[in-house]
């Protein structure tokens, strides 16, 4: 089985490359002569005029190793917190070294969700990400897990390099795992087919994952590649997920082409897209029948739909629209406060101005600042 078409990652303008825990870190140890060989592959693509930006899992693992904590740091935030402290170092240090060889230099970027998901500050580190790549310099990438918490945490860095090619202008991103693509059901069971190309994260396509992490050292588990490769669609991203086990990996997937495609889903402008791939919506408002038929059809979300509103939020926020059976119908920036959405729930026009005591807005969530499921 061949993905379409590998050229396109070595045809990439800008190629965002996202190694996983289980491939880095073989018993606490690093593989370091697999580290070179993926150097040389990175080498390679510069000499083909493809910027690379890496993103590096494998602080937590190299750090609890070190300092001997049980179940490879991750028994409780703490450690994962302690531990990627001290393997954050040890992990810029291999990096460094395996590229200076090739005249590569590493440029250790960290970073929480805020960074990536608050638009002023998304823009930043993108300016910082250009600037980086246009010096020559190879970004590597890893969430600053030394003082994120679990609110405010990725926790896999799948979603991390989605965002960060999203943030880099990147026209590709290659997951580099332990698995060889996206399986049709969980790789364990017997029968399971490697589904080579995907055209959109439908819920089927999700369904086939399995969650959490089969190696133990990761922590997303396939789900995590799903909702990567969801992102990374929606902002006009290719996104392979290939086996890097074996040495040379990038070099091993343009000969072989074995993995998954995730075709980038079109008209996807970048602020639609930043919206879908945002984390968490502060409320839910949810909808009667005849409102999902108009969202369907690329309506607003009017309050004359709307049968209710759950959370607190402010204008501005990002919130969730449910359909009657709670099923998810997509997401955007409401016009309203959760108190004057219930204030209007349910209203048409003149009733909401007189509940409102205010010309009403012209919808709760406009089309233009909403993503659908
Ligand atoms: N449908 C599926 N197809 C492929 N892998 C799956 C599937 N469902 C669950 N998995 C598991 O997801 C694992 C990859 O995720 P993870 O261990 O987090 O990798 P990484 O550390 O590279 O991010 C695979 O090794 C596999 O066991
Ligand atoms: N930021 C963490 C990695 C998070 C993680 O586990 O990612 P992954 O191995 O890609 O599932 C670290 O450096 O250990």
């Amino acid at each position: 089985m061949t993905i379409a078409d590998p050229s396109q990652l070595a045809s990439a303008r800008r190629l965002v490359v996202k190694v996983g825990s289980a491939l880095l870190v073989e018993r606490g140890s690093p593989r370091v002569e697999w580290l070179a060989s993926l150097a040389a592959d990175i080498a390679m693509l510069r000499a083909k005029g493809v910027e690379v930006i890496v993103v590096s899992s494998g602080a937590i693992a190299l750090g609890a190793a070190r300092l001997g904590l049980a179940k490879g740091g991750r028994g409780s935030l703490a450690d994962a917190q302690a531990a990627a402290s001290v393997g954050q170092v040890d992990l810029a240090r291999l990096w460094c070294d395996a590229l200076a060889p090739h005249g590569l230099t590493a440029a250790q970027m960290l970073v929480t969700i805020g960074d990536l998901e608050d638009r002023r500050r998304y823009l930043n580190a993108a300016a910082t990400l250009a600037r980086l790549v246009e010096a020559g310099a190879i970004p590597v990438v890893n969430e600053n897990d030394s003082v994120a918490t679990e609110e405010i945490r990725f926790g896999d860095n799948d979603r991390l390099a989605a965002r960060v090619a999203q943030a880099a202008g990147a026209e590709a991103v290659l997951l580099l795992s332990d698995v060889d693509g996206l399986y049709d059901r969980s790789p364990k069971e017997p029968g399971a087919a490697l589904v080579p190309r995907v055209e959109g994260v439908t819920p089927e396509i999700v369904a086939m994952a399995d969650g959490g992490s089969s190696s133990g050292l990761g922590s997303g588990g396939m789900l995590a590649k799903l909702q990567a490769a969801r992102i990374a669609e929606r902002a006009g991203i290719a996104l392979v997920i290939a086996n890097g086990t074996a040495s040379s990996p990038v070099a091993a997937l343009l000969a072989s082409g074995t993995g998954t495609l995730f075709v980038p889903q079109a008209d996807a402008s970048a602020r639609k897209a930043w919206l879908g791939g945002r984390l968490a919506p502060s409320g839910v408002i949810t909808v009667d029948a005849g409102c999902v038929e108009a969202l369907g059809k690329g309506a607003s979300l009017l309050a004359p739909g709307m049968t209710a509103v759950d959370g607190d939020f402010a204008r501005g926020d990002l919130v969730a629209m449910h359909g009657p059976k709670g099923e998810r119908l997509g997401q955007g920036l409401v016009e309203y406060t959760a108190a004057e959405c219930r204030a209007i729930l349910g209203l048409k026009q003149e009733a909401q101005a007189e509940r409102l005591g205010y010309a009403p807005r012209a919808a709760v969530i406009h089309r233009d600042h909403m993503v659908r499921e």
